[in-house]
């Protein structure tokens, strides 16, 4: 049977070497002239140094207000902002810029500027020597993924929407500032680009451990890069901020709930990876070179119904149901071949789809494509039950999708082998490889 034990959820820890700051909102509120209610009204928050906060809501809400404030792009009528401990409307503008790098959508190149020269623009701002920059230049394309020699001197208009991207994060790390403020600067590009620039961020940050601020009304952009989430409502009041894991599991209210949006516990697969959890290693392995009979026997003795034919390199070949061996006369070229497999990398949810293309578990692979173990429903299932659990323990009750639906059909098969195939569900012991 399936090994039916609670499935360890063991997230890795983030330990980037912090460079950023932590940014402090005290009762700040905007009032533009001529309107009557705030766009920004009394919000207190910590922003917690090192960390990628996003602030995430509907249209109109007041985030990019909201994020302007910390830069001083627009001045709080009241209330009062710190960056490291120092109050921002104190700061002059050389350190303002030193300390904030700002990025927005489109990029908002200078259009009459090459790729270095919009690089290069806090940099000469704050009196840097030319090698100096030249260096910074170079060093922060790199970073960004562009190409020095190809790109250095294009002008925005002959670059992709992504490169732009790339470019306008590359100026605005230029003075390696502790903070940076992203204002939907992936808005703009396709989604495949958009995953790949979401992808690299992830990446850097990773590497450079700054205060990010950033701006979406994307939830799943907010689920996949933040440390926590800011889910603000009318005149940025928040109305919940957490990790995307306590807002996924338990949106606070009624307007978050509608915001997180169907299938709030699916998206929590996103969090998580195969290596992440205990998957069972149950299939019975066995390679071409070894003959019919012997595999039979070994079947027969471990009650299992199918085996899993590797290479050499224990890479995952084929499934092989008992009944191929009786006719057989070698393992060569029998069994039908392994669909869709998942790495340890992959993300829980991907491992979700495969699990449910294979028709209830699918085959788990190490780094070099080697058979580690099988994932199957019961193991994601077990992993949103205990996120759940573990959530509505630490909060309010959740008002989220349960995923029962996914948790009822798992009790379905218990076989180990390609399910969906008759013999799957009368596998009894197959725990030997
Ligand atoms: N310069 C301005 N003068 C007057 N009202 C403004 C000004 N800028 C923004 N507002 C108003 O303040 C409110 C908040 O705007 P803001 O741009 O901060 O929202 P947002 O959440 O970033 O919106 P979006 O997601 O659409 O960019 C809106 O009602 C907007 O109309």
């Amino acid at each position: 049977m399936a090994d039916k034990g609670e499935p360890a959820v063991t997230p890795e820890s983030t330990d980037a070497a912090v460079s950023g700051v932590e940014i402090q909102l005290e009762g700040v509120t905007k009032r533009y002239p001529g309107s009557a209610e705030p766009a920004v009204n009394d919000v207190t928050m910590t922003i917690p140094a090192g960390q990628l906060v996003v602030l995430v809501g509907p249209s109109g809400c007041g985030k990019t207000t909201t994020m302007r404030m910390i830069n001083r792009l627009i001045e709080p009528t009241s209330g009062r902002i710190t960056i490291g401990g120092e109050d921002a409307l104190e700061l002059d503008d050389v350190r303002l810029r030193r300390k904030i790098g700002y990025a927005i959508q489109q990029a908002g190149l200078f259009p009459h500027f090459t790729v270095a020269q919009n690089i290069a623009v806090v940099p000469g701002l704050l009196g840097w020597n030319k090698k100096r920059i030249a260096e910074r230049v170079d060093e922060l394309m790199d970073l960004v993924g562009l190409d020095v020699a190809q790109f250095r001197d294009r002008y925005p208009r002959q670059l992709s929407g992504g490169q732009q991207q790339r470019v306008g994060v590359a100026r605005a790390l230029a003075a390696d500032p502790p903070v940076l403020l992203m204002d939907e600067p992936f808005g703009a590009v396709d989604p495949i680009t958009r995953g790949n620039l979401q992808d690299e961020l992830l990446r850097l940050q990773a590497d450079l451990g700054k205060t990010i601020v950033f701006v979406t009304h994307d939830f799943d952009e907010a689920v996949k890069l933040g440390d926590r989430i800011a889910v603000l409502g009318e005149a940025s009041t928040i109305q919940q901020y957490d990790t995307p894991e306590a807002i996924l599991a338990n949106p606070a209210n009624d307007m978050v709930a509608g915001f997180v949006g169907a299938g709030a516990s699916l998206k929590q697969l996103t969090l998580l990876r195969v290596r992440d959890v205990d998957y069972p290693d149950l299939a019975l392995t066995a390679d071409a070179g070894e003959s019919p009979s012997e595999l039979r026997t070994r079947m027969a003795r471990a009650g299992a119904t199918y085996a899993l034919l590797v290479d050499r390199r224990r890479r995952p070949q084929r499934w092989v149901h008992v009944r191929n061996l009786s006719s057989a006369t070698s393992l060569a070229n029998i069994g039908r071949s392994v669909g869709d497999t998942v790495s340890t990398q992959s993300t829980l949810q991907d491992a979700l789809e495969a699990i449910l293309a294979e028709g209830g578990r699918a085959v788990v692979t190490g780094t070099r494509g080697e058979y580690v173990g099988m994932i199957d429903i019961e193991t994601v299932t077990g992993v949103l039950a205990q996120l759940r659990e573990e959530h509505e323990a630490a909060g309010t009750d959740g008002a989220g999708d349960t995923g029962d639906g996914a948790g009822g059909r798992a009790a379905a098969g218990d076989g180990v082998g390609p399910a969906g195939g008759a013999g799957a569900a009368a596998d009894p012991g197959a725990g030997a490889s």
